[in-house]
């Protein structure tokens, strides 16, 4: 006898259950070892399904807070052409991820004994080792049914992605975003945590239903009855049963015989009252025959007072309850077809006449059933009422070995040849039916197991093979995310170390270059200065370069506009040393923002965006040329915004040239009374090249002119002079005057034209030249001209460096903030990378722990 209910190579207790429904004889002493090895997977599988749960809230929460799982998706390796590899090789899979299908990287699947996949990305896996790891599971491997699958079984999302999805969907896919995605996966795992919570009830519900069917008038309440020992069910000629009586032990309601009619629409609870109507069992008959149309659901409770090795219903092992379902008649085939469809049947017997064998809708039925259930078991009735039984078989096993080929093959123990009435008979021997009730004692138990265990295991090796791949794939995610983090922080770290430690150097340095530029460019204005006030005071020009020409001398008659024209030559040469000097500035100030530029280079990391501001030398103390021309073609020069434009105060000198109170011409000019003077008394100045001038007549023609001033006043041009002259005559009217006049006059006059004659073309030069010295020396309350310009210039480089110094100090800081930024987001991605990685492994490890603990590597 030979029982399969279960896969071959089986070595798990349930295994057990099948040896034990194979040993003949043996049934009723081994029902305690079947419940107890049921009992014991069981608890190892609702206990795994705590685990599981367990594991995939966490990885829902892990999902929501942590960490967005991908959504893996495995297929065959392009690259490697099928035909071409060996075998071995279909082990290495191509993954992408749903979120990005584009990117696809190669991983080897590691098969385990079982259907559990260990993922391992190709780096990770020494060839070789892989090679002949996969080599060892050969055997394995040559079971199609054990090879790896490719894809989620329960976790699948219906993205319509895959080795065959077409461009377009695989486009419109990755167009998800990973949250999505990750958010459809919770729905999904939020489901299968909702599916491991229903298998968990259906385990732990300790009741297996038996539901008996067949034709009308088969004898199907006359074979319960018989099961039961006891005439309850109403047996008559005529078709009769219509509703469904479901038969319980009246222990299940404290020990009470009796009929409950549930109410219609109602969800029956014994402990609630409103949900049926309690009935006496002597009125069943009755109540069956009030509700011939309206298929009505009835509780039995039957005491059986028979030993629980005789009996099917208080056999002390499982709650058993059998449901005696109306006949197959056209009304009535589709609601019992759907109720034998229904989870909680374990079992269907099917009665049938072996006066009649199947009518068309019997084979219906069992075709229907035998999908759903595939071993049913099956009792053909009235079996004494053949004479020619043999033939009856015969034909009856042909029959069914074409309506349910698996019944057929335990026709043995699943087709069993009664007459049912003859066992309701005491006192009378009926070993067929004993065999009968033997048969399906086993049946329902092995069944119970059966049904209601192996959808779990099945159903919790795949989620955890699920569970795996899912894990497996994010944890090389997670790996490759903590690789490409730790890479970028080696790179970057250092950047931002070298940088904070040069941060202070490069300030300094930049400080100095400030200083340095700003003190040079001061000095090198007052040297330029003072030179070219030094030469203005001895009458030359203060500039090799003037531009405007020293004026020849005209002669006397000229010697009014010669002085003008000396004046605006020394006032302009001294304007042309004030830009010679700024000329210099301006080479200072380009020398210290390439300096600055140079400091930039040497401290800026690579990548950070070069100065974009020009320095344009020209731009330069340009604002000085203030006014509104001036304002408007700074404003329109082509220097552009970001052109370094510092413009200098207006201040002493700038247009010496133009400023009248220093171009207004004096006799003083011509003749410097003061300067004579202290010449004539030996008074002059250190170092001044007059010092060395011989004291001679011309010092009274000086004091002469000197005194002509002092009548004439500071503004008298050559008609001053003619009538100062005429005053001067009025005085020899006076006769003592008269007397020594002479002498004076004549002297004088000799003394003046000497003066007109030789020395004026020196002289006012050099006259000029010191005035105009101390002019713009003292020129009223503010600085003198070489303090305000040389303050004027080193404070314009000093702005144009400190520019230039900001920005580079800008951009430094902003560089080294987005390094710190960088470091701190890498920092967070490699830790978080880390704990997923660190996570996913520890899911994978309990994985297997769940897998190991609830025996489904050897039952799978
Ligand atoms: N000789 C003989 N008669 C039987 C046997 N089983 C049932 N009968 C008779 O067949 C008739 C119908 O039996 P039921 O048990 O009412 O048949 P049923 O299938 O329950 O009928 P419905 O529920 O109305 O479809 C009754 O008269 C029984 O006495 C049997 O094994 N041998």
């Amino acid at each position: 006898m030979s029982q399969s209910y279960f896969p071959p190579r089986v070595t798990s207790p349930i295994k057990e259950l099948v040896n034990f429904s194979s040993m003949a004889g043996e049934r009723q002493m081994k029902a305690e070892d079947v419940q107890e090895a049921y009992v014991e997977q069981k608890d190892r599988l609702v206990n795994a399904l705590d685990n599981t749960k367990s594991i995939l809230n966490d990885i829902r929460k892990f999902n929501k807070d942590e960490w967005v799982v991908r959504y893996p998706q495995l297929k065959e390796c392009a690259s490697v052409p099928a035909e071409e590899v060996p075998r071995r090789r279909s082990m290495r899979r191509s993954m992408s991820f749903a979120d990005d299908p584009a990117t696809e990287t190669e991983v080897v699947v590691k098969q385990g004994m079982t259907r559990s996949v260990t993922l391992s990305s190709i780096p990770d896996s020494k060839e070789e080792e892989v090679e002949s790891e996969l080599e060892q599971q050969g055997d394995i491997q040559d079971d199609n049914s054990l090879l790896p699958s490719s894809d989620f079984h329960v976790l699948r999302l219906d993205l319509k992605l895959g080795a065959n999805s077409s461009s377009t969907a695989a486009s419109l896919v990755s167009q998800l975003e990973k949250a999505s995605i990750a958010n459809l996966l919770d729905d999904r795992i939020e489901s299968s945590v909702n599916h491991v919570d229903k298998l968990r009830l259906r385990v732990e519900d300790t009741s297996s239903k038996v539901l008996v069917t067949g034709d009308l008038n088969a004898g199907k309440s006359t074979f319960v009855n018989a099961l039961l020992r006891r005439e309850v069910m109403p047996v008559d000629q005529q078709p009769c049963t219509t509703a469904f009586c479901e038969v319980h032990d009246a222990a299940e309601n404290q020990g009470k015989e009796e009929v409950h009619i549930i109410n219609e629409g109602a969800t029956y609870n014994i402990n609630d009252e409103t949900t049926f109507t309690r009935a006496s069992l002597a009125d069943l008959e009755d109540i069956v025959g009030d509700n011939e149309d309206s298929e009505r659901m009835l509780k039995l409770y039957l005491a059986d007072t028979r030993a629980p090795s005789e009996s099917l219903l208080n056999n002390g092992v499982v709650d058993i309850s059998l449901i005696d379902a109306p006949g197959l008649n056209r009304d009535s085939l589709k609601t019992t077809a759907l109720f034998a469809r229904q989870e909680e049947i374990d079992v269907v017997v099917f009665v049938v006449s072996a006066e009649n064998h199947f009518t068309l809708s019997a084979r219906e039925f069992l075709v229907n059933a035998s999908k759903e259930k595939a071993y049913l078991f099956i009792v053909v009735n009235k079996y004494d009422q053949i004479r020619n039984k043999d033939k009856c078989r015969r034909l009856v096993l042909e029959q069914i070995k074409e309506l349910s080929p698996r019944t057929y093959e335990d026709a043995e123990d699943l087709v069993h040849f009664v007459d049912s009435a003859a066992a309701l008979q005491p006192f009378t021997a009926n070993p067929s039916f004993d065999d009968l009730e033997s048969s399906l004692r086993s049946f329902v138990l092995v069944k119970r197991s059966k049904s209601k265990l192996q959808p779990v295991t099945t159903y919790l090796s795949n989620l955890l093979c699920d569970i795996d791949l899912l894990a497996g794939a994010n944890a090389i995610v997670a790996n490759s995310e903590l690789e490409q983090a730790n890479a970028e922080l080696a790179q970057v770290k250092p950047v931002l170390e070298k940088m904070k430690e040069s941060r202070e150097i490069l300030e300094e340095s930049l400080d100095t270059a400030e200083e340095e530029g700003t003190s040079k460019a001061g000095v090198r204005t007052k040297s330029v200065l003072n030179f070219a006030l030094e030469r203005v005071g001895q009458g030359k020009l203060g500039v090799d370069a003037p531009l405007v020409p020293m004026p020849s001398y005209p002669g006397i008659l000229g010697v009014w506009n010669y002085a003008r024209d000396v004046k605006r030559a020394l006032l302009a040469s001294l304007d042309a040393a004030v830009k010679l000097a700024e000329d210099e500035a301006r080479l200072i100030t380009s020398d210290g923002v390439e300096r600055i530029r140079l400091l930039g280079d040497e401290h800026l990391p690579e990548g950070v965006e070069k100065n974009k501001r020009v320095f344009v030398p020209e731009a330069m103390f340009s604002a000085v040329r203030r006014g509104k021309g001036a304002m408007k073609s700074r404003r329109s020069s082509s220097y552009g915004s970001n052109a370094v434009v510092a413009g200098g105060t207006l201040s002493l000198g700038i247009g010496l040239a133009q400023r009248p109170e220093l171009l207004e011409t004096t006799f003083l000019d011509l003749f410097d009374a003061h300067h004579h003077f202290s010449m004539y008394l030996g008074d002059s100045h250190k170092g001044e090249k007059d010092e060395e001038t011989p004291a001679t007549a011309l010092g009274l023609v000086s004091v002469g002119v000197g005194a002509l001033t002092m009548v004439g006043g500071q503004a008298v041009g050559v008609k001053g002079v003619i009538e100062g002259l005429i005053r001067v005559t009025d005085l020899f009217g006076n006769e003592t005057v008269r007397k020594w006049a002479a002498p004076v006059v004549g002297a004088f006059t000799i003394g003046v034209t000497a003066y007109l004659v030789l020395e004026l073309p020196n002289s006012i030069p050099k006259t000029i030249g010191r005035r105009v010295k101390a002019a713009v020396l003292q020129d009223g309350e503010e600085a003198s001209f070489i303090d305000s310009h040389s303050e004027r210039i080193s404070r314009e480089t000093r702005k144009v460096l400190r520019l230039a110094s900001w920005d580079l100090k800008g951009r430094f800081n902003g560089a080294m903030e987005e390094r710190g930024q960088q470091v701190k987001l890498k920092e967070t991605m490699a830790k978080t990378a880390s704990a997923a990685k660190a996570y996913f492994n520890e899911v994978v490890k309990k994985t297997e722990e769940v897998r190991v603990n609830a025996l489904l590597n050897e039952v799978a």
